[in-house]
């Protein structure tokens, strides 16, 4: 526990008030409505954690509306999702992002100049959902559904200093200790052993205010976060691992650090992924697609010149403050009685030179733009395609879960 204030304004939970939270989230649902987008694959749904999501959720009176982003092959996958989401008491509306009627919307946007088919999975999702979401809210919540460690303060944690007229902030990210207390496991394997000392060796390098703001957040990768509908429509979602650090830099472009703040959402645990045998599986694809998130902020945001003799500079030098870093989170476990395995730790850290040494290689070759147009410029294109959505929405309930 500690008070310290970083680049952005951090709010600590000494003792949050939830209940106060939700009930003037709840007074204030008229002036600043707010939404919550979970993100969800046809998997998720038969596992506990989403359960326990809509349990609280039906506590947590304060939201408009949910809008859950659904990744479904079938019908059958898209109706057993529908007739799931029958539990929550919130006005809610599920988006099938991958049915014939929001495809058949995606590929008349490409006729207009504004492809975005050939992007799949949790961006794309992400980016049709806050379309319908900013139809009417003030504000919108994000998180994932695999947190296992869920409760109804994080909507009313993340939404509150956005809502709040005496606060007023643009963007708020949840900031967590990613460990999990019963069995008593420090996790969080990509932001502890490849996040932060990348960052770390990128701001030696450059004394660039993006990296100074990027190390301010406490978990980086954290997918829960909230901000103003405004700045919803006006910023380029990444569309693959990246999104979390992508969306921070363009959160960045677009308002003031004033305007940002985090905040303690407590212990958190989710669903693990497995390290993956090569650069296309597991957290060795996560890891790629973040370098090359943060190859391309590099480029665009500091003198340095992305090059062979760069990138074999930031590799040792990744590795070096990796393995640094394994001996303080050795210390901190063993001083709080967590397990902790630094030899599969330095695996870990061994493994992602070897991502950082290959995808640099792919960047110098492709450096490819993975960022979907903002909402501002698909409006510009198709003026009501966010009520298009909206409307294909309800006719798939109808169609389909009516029969
Ligand atoms: O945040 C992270 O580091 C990645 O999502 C991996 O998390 P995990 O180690 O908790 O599975």
């Amino acid at each position: 526990m500690d008070f310290y204030q970083e680049y952005i304004t951090t709010i600590h939970d000494f003792s949050i008030d939830k209940e106060r939270l939700i009930k003037r989230i709840h007074e204030l649902k008229t002036r600043r409505p707010a939404s919550l987008i979970i993100p969800i694959l046809y998997e998720e749904v038969n596992n506990p954690p989403l359960k326990n999501i809509i349990s609280n959720l039906n506590e947590c009176t304060c939201l408009n509306q949910v809008v859950i982003a659904l990744a479904a092959e079938t019908e059958e996958e898209y109706v057993h999702v529908v007739e799931f989401f029958k539990e929550l008491k919130t006005p809610h509306i599920v988006v099938w992002c991958d049915g014939p009627r929001a495809q058949h919307i995606l590929f008349t946007m490409k006729k207009m100049g504004i492809d975005i088919t050939s992007y799949k999975g949790k961006g794309k999702d992400v980016w049709l959902a806050t379309g319908i979401a900013t139809l009417d809210s003030y504000a919108i919540a994000y998180h994932d559904a695999d947190i296992v460690t869920y409760s109804k303060d994080f909507p009313a944690k993340l939404l509150y200093p956005i809502v709040e007229p005496e606060l007023n902030f643009f963007f708020n990210k949840g900031y967590y200790a990613r460990i999990n207390m019963e069995t008593k496991t420090m996790h969080g394997r990509v932001f502890r052993l490849f996040v932060r000392p990348l960052l770390d060796t990128l701001q030696a390098d450059s004394k660039a205010d993006i990296l100074r703001y990027l190390l301010a957040f406490r978990y980086t990768l954290a997918g829960e976060f909230a901000m103003t509908s405004d700045l919803a429509m006006n910023i380029r979602i990444p569309a693959d691992w990246g999104l979390e650090v992508g969306l921070l830099a363009e959160v960045y472009r677009n308002t003031t650090t004033k305007k940002i703040c985090q905040t303690d959402l407590g212990y958190y645990d989710h669903k693990h992924q497995d390290v993956g045998s090569n650069r296309s599986e597991g957290l060795c694809k996560m890891v790629g697609d973040i370098f090359t998130t943060f190859m391309r902020i590099t480029t665009e945001s500091t003198d340095n010149i992305i090059s062979p003799s760069y990138l074999h500079g930031i590799h040792v030098k990744y590795k070096r403050l990796g393995q640094d870093l394994i001996r303080r989170y050795h210390a901190d476990a063993l001083c709080n009685g967590l397990c902790y395995n630094r030899h599969e730790e330095e695996l870990y850290v061994d493994m992602f030179a070897n991502v950082i040494r290959r995808s640099g290689e792919d960047y110098l070759e492709h450096p490819s733009d993975v960022l979907m147009p903002d909402w501002t410029r698909a409006l510009s294109a198709m003026p009501d395609l966010r009520e298009q959505l909206y409307e294909a929405c309800l006719a798939d309930e109808k169609e389909y879960c009516n029969k």
